[in-house]
């Protein structure tokens, strides 16, 4: 099998918000041909890598094509000629040809486009499925679905200050009736929304995004939709929740202000204290950004007061780097850090901080972004990398669909040696 690269092409097409993004293309010299498309973040880390977009204000709706011209011209004569079989290689020549540390040259949308290009045609090349390809045989474990089914933040026009509210089904025997589960709930909640004269519109992951007046209320009616669903909150399916702080933190430093939910003004002593209460009412199993990125202290009292209950996962804060990742995990901020292919911007890093956490004992949450595209490389990937969940979004929107779907196709495939469970 000669799976050495013939040829690298990118085009500028549209995310799920309508947004630029950069799919890429990948031949090989035996004939193989790959596709990938890049996400894109809404409510983003500081320090991501870069996401390259054209002129001077390089807002979320700007064009990639500075981006796609970097993948046909310097991309493509750096990485011509060489075998994808190697892909650390291939990502450290782009990280080296790039010269920046946080890819803002060449741009993180033409990097990772490319880097999960290859890795895709190495895997049609050995003639292996991707998850395998990337995981070996012993990448059987389907990751338990973390539906968001309502959405607030900077991920809906509603009047929820924390972003998502996730259903995780860690009661159910297979992914197949976990998703079962999840979609149940999913239109089991609409109908109650509808009831109560609320909105049955959604945010940017397809949760439903009502004026509620409190979290509480959002929480309830959560809890609300899993009973009448006629599934057990806690047992059958529990909450995750991810504040995404940062964007109720003015100055990201640990002092809050949740506007729309009528908590005002908060010091994290305040979060805390309010997230106790929370925690001893409700069946939540796992906090995500719990407060801002630049609040570590706020991590760490988090983790201390409630890690040995729940997975505190840290995104904004890490951004799937293992620079912060290192630190978070010297310091005990977090168990857990979320991991999302293009804040980090190539497979092989990525894999690198997933191997981080593993060596750490910490867990890891494969995550797609609120921008998506109907690439299902992050369903491959959460079954190679083992983590056990990851969140895709809700029940009603293609480009979300689109990984549940895979995932449902590659348990099918492994023919009852597939695994499912949340630990
Ligand atoms: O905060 C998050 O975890 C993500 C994905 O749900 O949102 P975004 O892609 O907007 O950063
Ligand atoms: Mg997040």
């Amino acid at each position: 099998m000669n799976s050495i690269i013939k040829s690298i092409s990118a085009l500028e097409i549209l995310d799920s918000r309508g947004n630029p993004t950069v799919r890429t293309y990948v031949t090989l010299e035996d004939g193989t041909q790959s596709v990938s498309s890049v996400p894109s973040g809404a409510s983003t880390g500081q320090n991501e890598a870069v996401e390259l977009r054209d002129g001077e204000k390089r807002y979320n709706g700007a064009g990639v094509q500075n981006a796609v011209n970097n993948v046909n011209t310097e991309i493509a004569k750096a990485l011509i000629g060489k075998n994808t079989s190697n892909q650390k290689d291939i990502d450290y020549t782009m990280i080296a040809l790039d010269g920046t540390d946080n890819k803002s040259r060449l741009g993180a949308n033409a990097i990772l486009g490319v880097s999960m290009a290859v890795a895709k045609a190495a895997a049609i090349s050995a003639n292996l499925p991707l998850y395998a390809y990337l995981g070996g045989t012993n990448a059987v474990r389907i990751p338990v679905p973390c539906m968001n089914i309502l959405n607030g933040g900077e991920h809906a026009d509603n009047s929820v200050d924390f972003q998502e509210f996730m259903l995780v089904p860690h009661g159910a025997p297979t992914f197949k009736e976990g998703l079962r589960y999840v979609a149940e709930t999913f239109h089991t909640l609409k109908g109650i929304l509808k009831s109560k004269g609320m909105a049955t519109s959604v945010g940017d992951e397809g949760g439903f995004a009502p004026n509620c007046s409190s979290n509480e209320e959002a929480i309830e009616l959560i809890i609300e939709a899993i009973n009448k669903a006629n599934y057990k909150p806690g047992i059958d399916l529990s909450i995750a929740i991810d504040s995404a702080a940062n964007s109720f933190s003015p100055n990201l430093d640990g002092n809050y202000d949740l506007a729309w939910s009528g908590l005002g003004k908060m010091t994290t002593s305040d979060l805390i204290a309010k997230s106790a209460e929370w925690l001893e009412k409700y069946p939540i199993i796992l906090w995500e950004d719990p407060v801002s990125e630049g609040d570590w202290d706020g991590y760490i009292a988090f983790t201390k007061r409630f890690g040995d209950k729940i997975e505190v996962v840290g995104d904004d804060n890490f951004v799937t780097n293992t620079k912060y990742i290192k630190k978070g995990i010297a310091i005990g901020a977090c168990n857990s850090a979320l991991i999302k292919l293009n804040q980090i911007g190539t497979v092989t890093e990525t894999i690198e901080a997933v191997r981080m956490c593993r060596e750490a004992g910490w867990r890891y949450f494969l995550s797609h972004r609120s921008g998506e595209t109907e690439d299902t490389f992050l369903a491959d990937f959460a079954v190679a990398m083992d983590g056990g969940h990851l969140k895709t979004g809700s029940a009603c929107r293609g480009e979300r669909i689109a990984k549940y779907n895979r995932l449902l196709e590659i348990e099918h495939e492994l023919k009852g040696r597939s695994e499912y469970r949340w630990k």
